[in-house]
């Protein structure tokens, strides 16, 4: 099993180039199988949650070409099932996707229950409702969510109870090849679900209003072939934002959409450091001094959930008490444990987290409990005296490339090792 071994306290300083989405490609990915012509897909990021999609989509038949590292030519009208089983699949959040978009072109679907992060419940009843008024049957069936509609899918006006991301794509997917026109109240409004919307129009689709909370969709019959470049990852550049400003450094992160960062900036400014917005561009310098503050997470614009445990981390070395308060997914606190073995001081009461900023954190063996939550103890390990041990880094290479490389080159001292003969040789190597 792969580890992360890091030796702390170098401020980061230097520039990164940010990729593409993982939220968006995935949803992408699977909404490119919507047409029978070619679809290339360029900024795609190289994490494993794509790869798993990618081979996912092969799996049922359609031709898939990774023409390098970022690109992929994907054609769909080779498909052969419309019944996903692959046994990755199951274990990405995403893999929802294909359920939308495989039922808006074939009208029917089966895929297994989806998996992602333990970071809550994450029931899938908005998805399975929205699909259901648009004229589907929809059963859950030996784990997995049997859909179809054999007199075809009907427009219909759609109020969604809670702003989800997830089943805002999936409806606007599968509500691109129904009859007629339908409406999307209380939609998300997330950067993905925008470049999911840009992408399905650039095939043909007629999709107005994603990034506002209603989103008109005029049903098409069928979708054509584009070229379409993925929106930088807000979530990985924010991540960046977050490992300058703990490790007192000062970072170039470059191909981003300042727009998108706009909660994340706002948060780092208050707690003292400075942000330099360019084009697509945004420069982090921390201060000598952090200071305190309180951070509830939000649907877009709001404070991202995704970005939660980076600012925490931080937050642990600021002066005075912080208050983080999470409010989309009820288990996003278990790296709390993790980060009070590295000296910090925190105490989870329900859905919030009472920060008291210590001077210093110091080195330790921790645990990546899922994605977010892992690159923050990276964040945490960059940060403190000495060494750390980052375990089950596998959650983090599901959504961030090469990130020991980017962090190396920003001056950080981590490596990726699988025994504990090479946790030696860095140790002896750093001294
Ligand atoms: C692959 C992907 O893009 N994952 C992102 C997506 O997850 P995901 O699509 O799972 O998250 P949602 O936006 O759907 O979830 C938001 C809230 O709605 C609830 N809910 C959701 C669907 C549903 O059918 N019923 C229901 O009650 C969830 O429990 C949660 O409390 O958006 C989250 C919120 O920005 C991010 O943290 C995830 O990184
Ligand atoms: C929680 C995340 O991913 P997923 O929804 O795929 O588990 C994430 O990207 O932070």
């Amino acid at each position: 099993m792969d580890q992360y071994i890091i030796k702390g306290g170098n401020p980061l300083v230097g520039e990164v180039e940010i990729g593409g989405a993982k939220n968006a490609a995935l949803a992408i990915l699977a909404a490119a199988i919507m047409t029978d012509d070619t679809v290339r897909l360029e900024n795609l990021p190289d994490v494993n949650d794509i790869n798993v999609l990618l081979e996912a989509i092969g799996g049922i038949g359609a031709k898939v070409e990774r023409v390098d590292r970022h690109t992929a030519v994907i054609n769909g009208s080779t498909i052969g099932d419309i019944s996903v089983d692959y046994e990755y699949i199951k274990k990405i959040r995403a893999s929802y996707y294909l359920l939308g978009a495989l039922l808006g072109k074939y009208k029917k679907a089966e895929v297994p229950l989806p998996g992602g992060c333990n970071i809550g419940s994450r029931p899938i009843d908005l998805h399975l409702k929205g699909f259901r008024a648009l004229g589907a049957t929809v059963d859950i069936k030996y784990g997995a969510i049997v859909a179809s509609a054999p007199n075809g899918l009907h427009g219909t006006h759609i109020f969604m109870d809670t702003v989800s991301v997830g089943a805002t794509i999936n409806i606007m997917m599968a509500a691109s090849m129904a009859k007629g026109n339908t409406i999307i109240e209380n939609a998300a409004k997330e950067p993905h679900v925008v470049d999911t919307a840009n992408f399905l129009n650039s095939m043909g689709a007629n999709i107005k209003g994603a990034g506002t909370d209603v989103i008109r969709i005029r049903g098409v019959e069928t979708l054509h072939s584009t070229t379409y470049s993925i929106v930088p990852d807000m979530i990985e550049a924010g991540t960046y934002m977050f490992a300058a400003a703990a490790t007192r450094g000062d970072i170039l992160i470059k191909n981003v959409i300042p727009k998108h960062l706009e909660a994340i900036t706002a948060k780092l400014e208050e707690i003292g450091c400075e942000v330099e917005e360019f084009d697509d561009a945004v420069r982090v310098i921390s201060a000598k001094k952090l200071r305190r503050t309180h951070v509830k997470t939000l649907p877009y614009p709001g404070y991202p959930t995704d970005m939660q445990p980076q600012i925490a981390v931080t937050l642990a070395l600021a002066t005075g008490t912080s208050i983080v308060t999470e409010s989309i997914f009820e288990n996003r606190f278990k790296y709390a444990d993790e980060l009070t073995r590295m000296g910090a001081s925190v105490k989870v009461e329900g859905n919030t987290a009472i920060i008291d900023g210590v001077e210093k954190l110091t080195g330790a063996r921790v645990s990546a409990p899922d994605l977010r939550a892992g690159a923050a103890l990276v964040i945490a390990g960059l940060a403190a005296e000495g060494i750390t041990i980052v375990d089950d880094i596998v959650y983090i290479q599901r959504g961030y490339e090469d990130f020991e490389g980017k962090l190396r080159s920003l001056g950080a001292e981590i490596e990726r090792v699988t025994s504990e003969k090479e946790i030696q040789k860095f140790k002896l190597r750093i001294g």
